[in-house]
């Protein structure tokens, strides 16, 4: 921790105390381009996310933007992505960037620095990570996060079904590459209070997850709620005792109710008062 920089699973943690744990996915898909009447263009592109964070970022805990639809227009769509990070945070939303990057340790330096370093352009409160190169490639990552008061999600047990491939292999220790992932963040967020700053991606659509200690310490961050079939009563049966911890994401379930910024405030509203209900059920 740099000077008084505040850790982001604390920030997170007193976010989803106050405004509930809600996150927010801005996926400009072009089909949503389309569906609201814009070109597939950069100044879709622009309108498509200034509006989702002018509806939503003074009332949800997170805003996730999704760097690939940015990526897609080149640099003047990562102009784009730059301003949404700071409207969005200005508004009070913590932003969670979903860039899904993972290298060997020398160059996921950089991403670090792309992502994490305070005065980085395009910092966030927290980075999408994929631990598929091993755990241990992403320590540039976690070390320049600690220092600047961010966090990550680290890709452990995906929405999608390809995912158990990979994830729910058994290693020669018994325990499946999913649970290891679970295992090392826990590490990692040991003795943090209130929370620690390094979460999991755990999929909302799993079903029964007994089997795995999701008692990481840390956020869980749960896409797959809306267009992926999952919803906000999922969750307690999903994710059982760390229900509080669950940082459940809906993109297109919200984007779909646009433009129109009061449609879009409402269909947020209605999904943070169900995982409200949910959590306090659970
Ligand atoms: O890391 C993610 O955010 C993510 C992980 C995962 O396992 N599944 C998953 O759907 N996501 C992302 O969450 C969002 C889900 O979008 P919707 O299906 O439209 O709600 C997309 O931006 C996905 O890239």
């Amino acid at each position: 921790m740099t000077g008084t920089t505040e850790p982001f699973g604390a920030r997170l943690r007193r976010a989803m105390d106050e405004r509930g744990p809600l996150c927010v996915g801005i996926d400009p898909h072009a089909s949503l381009l389309a569906e609201w009447g814009l070109d597939d263009d950069v100044a879709g592109l622009e309108r498509f996310s200034r509006t989702v964070v002018e509806a939503v970022a003074d009332r949800v805990a997170v805003l996730k933007p999704q760097s690939a639809f940015f990526e897609r227009f080149g640099s003047r769509g990562v102009a784009v992505l730059e301003k949404s990070v700071e409207e969005a945070r200005s508004a009070g939303a913590l932003v969670v960037m979903d860039a899904k990057r993972g290298d060997i340790g020398s160059t996921m330096a950089a991403y670090a620095e792309s992502f994490l370093r305070k005065d980085a352009p395009l910092f966030s409160d927290a980075l999408t990570v994929s631990p598929y190169l091993g755990y241990g490639s992403l320590k540039p990552a976690v070390d320049m996060a600690r220092e600047n008061g961010a966090g990550l999600f680290v890709l452990a047990l995906t929405s999608n079904p390809e995912g158990g491939e990979v994830q729910h292999a058994v290693r020669a220790d018994g325990r499946t590459v999913g649970a290891t992932m679970l295992a090392h963040l826990a590490a990692e967020n040991a003795r943090e209070e209130p929370l620690g700053s390094f979460g999991a991606v755990v999929g909302a659509t799993l079903g029964d997850l007994s089997s795995y200690d999701l008692g990481i310490n840390g956020p869980l961050l749960a896409p797959g709620i809306g267009a992926q079939g999952a919803t906000p009563a999922d969750l307690p049966r999903v994710f059982g005792a760390v229900v509080r911890n669950v940082v459940p994401n809906v993109s297109r379930g919200v984007l779909r109710h646009g433009p129109d910024v009061l449609a879009l405030r409402t269909a947020a509203d209605r999904f943070a008062d169900e995982v409200r209900t949910a959590v306090a059920a659970g």
